[in-house]
């Protein structure tokens, strides 16, 4: 970096820290009467000039060093806002104020939907310093933590231990880097989504929860807090939230908040303690199947001060007490949730309506009441704050667990747990930012941190949307009203089309289709109009009808089915009478016995008379005079034994059917019409003269073939007759 000014950045982050499953909306009918929220201006710019959530946040700009650049997958280049190189971990780093290149977070990559585990250590306290301690913690990168612990100091000779997180914000991060880096800004996101989100600080007392969520103590005095840098991730939170709904003009958003502390087992409202701060009791709803607070205050936030009088408010009513370790000492757990709720416009007059809600959950701190020379009030608060946390470590191991899955989940065992249990393991979206102190003196409370921040790394949830019942079920209902009218529509031009163009009056299948009565017909900005129930009437009149209509189609497919099984059959049946037939005529033509009569097409077209169309020896023609058709005996036997015709004879059999009439009749409008022109006295004629020699064999194969033509054409007429148009071998002209 060429200017002393320009800070440089080194960003390497996973894009999706929290994954966003598709399609997991709600939808309402119509708009609400709430009041919806006004997006108050974004309040005045910090001394360098931007807010966090200015449309400047993209380029990376802290409020107090100036622009840096990023040169990996960073949250925010996820967004498109800033150059990416895509590598899945790294660090970020920057100039210091004398020009030092400083390192202030390294990352690694995040595992889907579990909970997102960061790392923040503070840095050493002004106590600290002036009592000599040393940093017993080290950044070797990839979101990593290392405890140093040298033998001979108080963690005695302790190796030391390396912890892995998602991000690791070391002592020189400031409270816009958490912002930023540590996937807040997709928390809310998803709140504005419709997610229920939580992002809970954990970490021994005096390690910097407070700080880290609202910031140092006193910032927020009698006087208007100014926009200022030391302002913690809530503060920031909530720019960001109303820059997210500014940035949403077509939705319409209602934010309600409450704040509550859990002190001493006991919920107390901070936004209405009352002077006696009577205790709230936490009731399970069996309708959101979670705890809840019971006549929890909420407040109407409209605008960007609401929320922040909402902070201000809490903070100012929270319990802080003084111990050894730290001047202003959290004594209680806070809880301070913003519900979100929108409805965006979706087409046909519908509403898409979400419910999503962020809680910003500060832990008291666990002590070592020796260390923190606790006593009298004190000492029963540390002993609460102890307690409830270790009822939360026993929670976070047993989801933890892989080989607990299913197992007991102690959350009934305190207040903390039952309100946090649908944070830990339900189906929302978690972040857990876990504090440390670098200084050797609280070595081991910092390696309990850890690892109880390891194991919650491990817990996985299934972040959904939220929807009201009766929402989702009006949306089904409309979806299905939709879905059936146009599905019966199609039955019943399908019906349509087959009785017009195939069932007959008088049909079985028209006569057995049951009448099907047709709801009426709601057309869609009707529909959107419709309450539950006339909804679920219109569903019920449809599925009627479809199931009739399906009923009658499906009718109509097995007939036609069953058509095509006999076509098929018949089909069989004729290829199977043809080889027989062919069997037949090879027999005859073997048999030297047999005179057949040949007829040669070329003969029969001819003109010529004199032409030879028939041959017969003298003896046969004695032979045939036994019999019409010319043939053996014993071949007329055998072909009525074999069943070939009904025993007339081959040439002459007669066949019983009414195509037969049909034939013979065009057959006699036939002859009529050639004996008007004459041929068929030359056919008779040419029948009656000898084959010529030569001629014979030729002509023979020809009245063979013609012979076989002839058969196929009878056995396809028959079965034409039979079966409708389903054979057509020949042309019935040609018979
Ligand atoms: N990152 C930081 N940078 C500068 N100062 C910090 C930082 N973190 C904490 N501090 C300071 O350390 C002191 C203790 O911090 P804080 O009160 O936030 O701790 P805590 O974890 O909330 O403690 P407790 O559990 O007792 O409430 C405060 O004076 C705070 O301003």
């Amino acid at each position: 970096m060429s200017s002393p000014d320009l800070q440089k950045r080194m960003v390497t982050r996973p894009d999706n820290l929290y994954k966003t499953p598709p399609g997991s909306r709600g939808v309402s009918p119509s708009r609400k009467t709430n009041k919806s929220v006004k997006s108050s201006p974004a309040p005045s710019p910090n001394r360098t000039g931007r807010s966090p959530a200015s449309p400047d946040r993209g380029r990376n700009v802290t409020p107090e060093r100036g622009r840096v650049k990023s040169r990996g997958n960073s949250p925010a280049s996820s967004r498109g806002l800033t150059k990416s190189r895509g590598s899945e971990c790294g660090s970020i780093e920057r100039l210091d104020i004398d020009n030092n290149l400083q390192r202030i977070i390294t990352s690694y990559n995040q595992t889907e939907d579990n909970i997102n585990v960061v790392v923040r250590v503070r840095p050493l306290g002004d106590k600290e310093t002036r009592n000599g301690e040393s940093n017993v913690i080290q950044f070797p990168g990839n979101g990593q933590v290392l405890v140093d612990g040298k033998p001979g100091g108080p963690s005695g000779d302790r190796k030391p231990k390396l912890f892995s997180y998602n991000v690791a914000f070391e002592p020189a991060a400031t409270q816009e880097d958490v912002l930023q880096y540590s996937g807040m800004t997709r928390l809310i996101e998803m709140a504005v989504e419709g997610f229920r989100c939580t992002c809970f600080c954990y970490g021994q007392t005096g390690s910097g929860k407070t700080h880290t969520l609202t910031g140092p103590p006193g910032l927020f005095g009698l006087k208007k807090t100014p926009y200022s840098d030391k302002h913690g991730l809530v503060f920031r939170s909530f720019l960001y939230m109303f820059k997210l709904i500014q940035d949403k003009p077509d939705v319409h958003f209602v934010l309600k908040a409450s704040f509550l502390e859990i002190y001493n087992e006991k919920v107390i409202d901070l936004l209405n303690p009352g002077s006696a701060r009577k205790p709230l009791a936490v009731r399970w709803s069996k309708k959101a199947r979670g705890f809840f607070v019971e006549n929890l205050f909420t407040v109407d936030c409209e605008e960007l001060d609401d929320l922040i009088a909402v902070l201000e408010e809490g903070v100012r009513n929270r319990s802080v007490g003084k111990h050894n370790m730290n001047d202003y000492s959290s004594r209680s757990h806070t809880i301070l949730s913003v519900h979100i709720t929108s409805e965006t416009p979706a087409e046909n007059g519908v509403f898409l309506s979400r419910s999503g809600k962020i809680n910003f959950v500060d832990l008291a701190g666990s002590e070592m009441t020796k260390k923190t020379q606790s006593e009298g009030k004190t000492l029963e608060e540390a002993n609460n704050i102890n307690k409830s946390l270790m009822v939360l470590g026993y929670c976070i191991s047993s989801l933890s667990d892989s080989k607990r899955k299913g197992s007991h989940i102690p959350y009934r065992d305190s207040k903390l747990t039952k309100l946090l249990a649908d944070s830990l393991a339900g189906n929302g979206a978690t972040l857990m930012i876990a504090c440390i102190s670098p200084a050797k003196s609280n070595v081991s409370e910092t390696v309990n941190t850890l690892r109880y921040a390891a194991r919650a790394k491990k817990i996985r949830t299934k972040p959904i949307v939220l929807m009201d019942p009766r929402e989702a079920l009006i949306l089904n209902l409309k979806r299905e009203v939709t879905v059936l009218q146009s599905e019966n529509d199609h039955l019943r031009s399908a019906l349509n089309v087959y009785s017009a163009s195939s069932a007959a009056p008088g049909d079985a299948l028209t006569e057995k289709r049951p009448l099907v009565t047709t709801p009426p017909h709601v057309d869609l900005e009707e529909l959107a109009k419709l309450e539950g129930p006339q909804l679920a009437e219109l569903v019920r009149l449809y599925m009627k009808e479809n199931e009739a209509l399906r009923l009658d189609n499906g009718e109509l497919y097995s007939s036609r089915e069953m058509l095509q099984r006999d076509h098929e059959i018949v089909c069989r049946e004729n290829e199977r009478l043809l080889k027989k037939l062919e069997e037949v005529n090879s027999i005859c033509c073997r048999s030297p016995m047999i005179q057949r009569p040949a007829f040669s097409a070329d003969a029969l077209n001819s003109s010529d008379t004199s032409t030879n169309i028939w041959t017969s020896t003298e003896s046969e023609k004695e032979q045939g005079k036994n019999s019409s058709n010319n043939v053996p005996d014993y071949i007329e036997k055998e072909l009525t034994k074999r069943q070939i015709g009904n025993g007339t004879g081959i040439f002459g059999h007669k066949r019983h059917n009414s195509w037969d009439e049909r034939s013979n009749d065009s057959k006699n409008d036939r002859i009529k019409s050639s004996e008007s022109e004459g041929k068929i006295d030359r056919k008779k004629n040419s029948l009656q003269k000898p084959l010529k020699p030569n001629g014979g064999n030729r002509r023979f194969s020809v009245a063979q073939k013609n012979l076989s033509e002839a058969a196929k054409k009878d056995f396809a007429s028959k079965n034409s007759e039979l079966f409708g148009s389903a054979i057509s071998l020949t042309d019935d002209e040609d018979l």
